[in-house]
This record gives C-alpha cells, sequence and structure tokens, in this order.
C-alpha cells in the first residue's frame, strides 16, 4: 500500500468534485476505490480529479478523471476548475498547463474568484464524438424520443468536448422533461459508441441557455462544464446564439466563449467545502484531524 493521499471535496456550482493530490506518487487511484467513495453519504461525488506529477515537458500536472461508476472520463470542466483552486491555494501560482486524456489545458484563475479554464477545440465529425454511424451535419442528428410521430425530445445537436455531448433543443421549460428517465436509455443507445453525455438547453434570451444534464458515468447533475461548453458551441453553431453565451444550470451560472480561435473557454465559480486522506485503493477517507471512515 503507497499510503494515504491528501483530497479537497469541492464544487463548481454543485458539480460534486473530489479534487486527489496524487503529485509524488506512482499509484493510481482504482475503480473499486471511486465505488467506495460514491456510495458514501458524505464523500458522494460526481467526479475525481486525480491530480499527478506532469509526465510531458510544457505541462505542470497530469489529470486523470474517474467518473461515479469507476470508468474514466476524458475532460471535465468543472473539476479542472476546482483543481485550479486546489493548486492555486497549495501553491500560490494562479495559472496552470493540465495534460488530460483529451489534450493540453490552459486554466487561470480570475482577480473576481472566478476559475476558467480552455477546453481546447470543439471537434464535429461523427467519428471524432463518435457516433455509431456516419451523420455529414452534427448540428441536428436523428434521435428521437418518445412516439414516432410526436417526440417528446428529438434532432439533437452532437458535438465533443474532448469527450461526447449531445444537446437537445426544447421550446418548454426544462424542467417539464423527465431527464431522469430518458437519461439511462440515451446514455448506452447503441447510437454512442462511447456512451455520451446528454443535456437539455433552452434558448431563453440573447445569448443565454437554461440547461439540465445527464453525465455519462455520474447521472443527473447540478452542472457539467464540458456540457455547457457543448451546449454553447452548438447553439452558435446553429444560429441560436452569438459565441459568448451565458447559461444557467440547476447549480449556478456558467459562461462559454468560443473564442476565434476555436478554443472553447469555459469560467464560473468553485467551492472548497472540506479536506482530508484517503486510501487511493480502497476508498476508506477521514476529514482532516479524524480517523479512517
Ligand atoms: N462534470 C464534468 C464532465 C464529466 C465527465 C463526463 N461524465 C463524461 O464521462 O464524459 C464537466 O464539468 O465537464
Amino acid at each position: 500500500m503507497a499510503g494515504l493521499a491528501p483530497f479537497a471535496r469541492m464544487n463548481g456550482i454543485g458539480n460534486k468534485i473530489i479534487v486527489a493530490d496524487m503529485r509524488g506518487r506512482a499509484d493510481r487511484i482504482l475503480p473499486q476505490a471511486a465505488l467506495v467513495l460514491a456510495a458514501d453519504p458524505v464523500m458522494h461525488f460526481d467526479q475525481i480529479m486525480a491530480v499527478y506529477d506532469a509526465r510531458i515537458p510544457g505541462t505542470d500536472y497530469f489529470i486523470e478523471i474517474l467518473n461515479q461508476d469507476g470508468s474514466f472520463a476524458q475532460a471535465c470542466g468543472n473539476g479542472t476548475r476546482c483543481v485550479v483552486q486546489m493548486l492555486a491555494l497549495a501553491t500560490g501560482k494562479s495559472a496552470f498547463t493540465f495534460e488530460t486524456i483529451a489534450g493540453i489545458l490552459n486554466a487561470h484563475s480570475n482577480e473576481d474568484g472566478s476559475i476558467s479554464v480552455d477546453m481546447g477545440k470543439p471537434r464535429f465529425d461523427w467519428q471524432e464524438i463518435p457516433l455509431a454511424e456516419e451523420f455529414r451535419d452534427t448540428r441536428m442528428i436523428e434521435l428521437q424520443v418518445g412516439p414516432i410521430d410526436a417526440p417528446v425530445l428529438h434532432s439533437p445537436s452532437a458535438v465533443s468536448m474532448g469527450n461526447p455531448h449531445v444537446i437537445f433543443w426544447v421550446d418548454e421549460d426544462v424542467w417539464s422533461y423527465e431527464l431522469d428517465r430518458f437519461g439511462p436509455m440515451l446514455e448506452h443507445h447503441p447510437l454512442f459508441p462511447e456512451r455520451v453525455n446528454i443535456t437539455i438547453a433552452q434558448l431563453s434570451g440573447p445569448d443565454h441557455l437554461i440547461i439540465r444534464t445527464w453525465e455519462r458515468g455520474a447521472g443527473l447533475t447540478k452542472a457539467c462544464g464540458t456540457a455547457a461548453c457543448a451546449a454553447a458551441v452548438s447553439a452558435a453553431r446553429t444560429r441560436r446564439t452569438g459565441r459568448s453565451v451565458s447559461l444557467t444550470a440547476p447549480g449556478g451560472a456558467l459562461q462559454v466563449d468560443w473564442r476565434e480561435d476555436d478554443h472553447v473557454v469555459l469560467t464560473g465559480a468553485v467551492e472548497m467545502e472540506f479536506t482530508g486522506y484517503f486510501e487511493p485503493e480502497t476508498g476508506k477517507w477521514s476529514r482532516n484531524g479524524e480517523g479512517l471512515a
């Protein structure tokens, strides 16, 4: 056993994140440990962000992301913002370059306390999302929920923000859709060989979206940063909005700017809840100053 690792339990506008400080260690967090932590009523999380020493020159750290179900995710916008806060407190720095499975990401804290992360470029090609069959135009793909002649949800936009997303556009209140019922079905739909994150989005004002998300590997969340990016980019791509979009998720507000160089920047608040130590192999944990649970 490699010993206890420090963690910070945080949230990015309600997206429940454990930032695990794995710097200086060679061991990894096991999916089994993630399942144990996810089942704990206090530690229950959407994603674990495991921060390791850099593996390649020009980066500060390598980040591995685990979902609540023990699966690995390529990208996590809100989690990356939480990592910046944890590292800023630990190192006194305010800007970082991370290596993730989805690519190299730059992130920094702002003077108003918010944190921004450059999530890289969106990908629209059906093979890159990935989809199981060819769609030449992913602004609107063939997929529907409900009766064939009166679908409840249909024709979503599809995009990869490093991880796969579909966005269903609705006119009604986003809370009037049973996302808890449709989410699991769509996440595992054969059209998505790597499963998918599902968002319902309503245009509620000029350049403003209201969103709700069912996350791959985590279920209903109060917020999902990559989903916010996916919704904003898809809204701009379908001429619903311009390239700077404010969003309201159940947990709060996010801002997404799709820059002219094609990079997508996500900005919002994060919150520190408590800190402690855990065993990366087993998921046993304790708050600072207490014994292992
Ligand atoms: N909460 C995240 C997204 C997490 C990853 C997602 N569940 C997946 O498996 O792709 C965010 O803030 O982006």
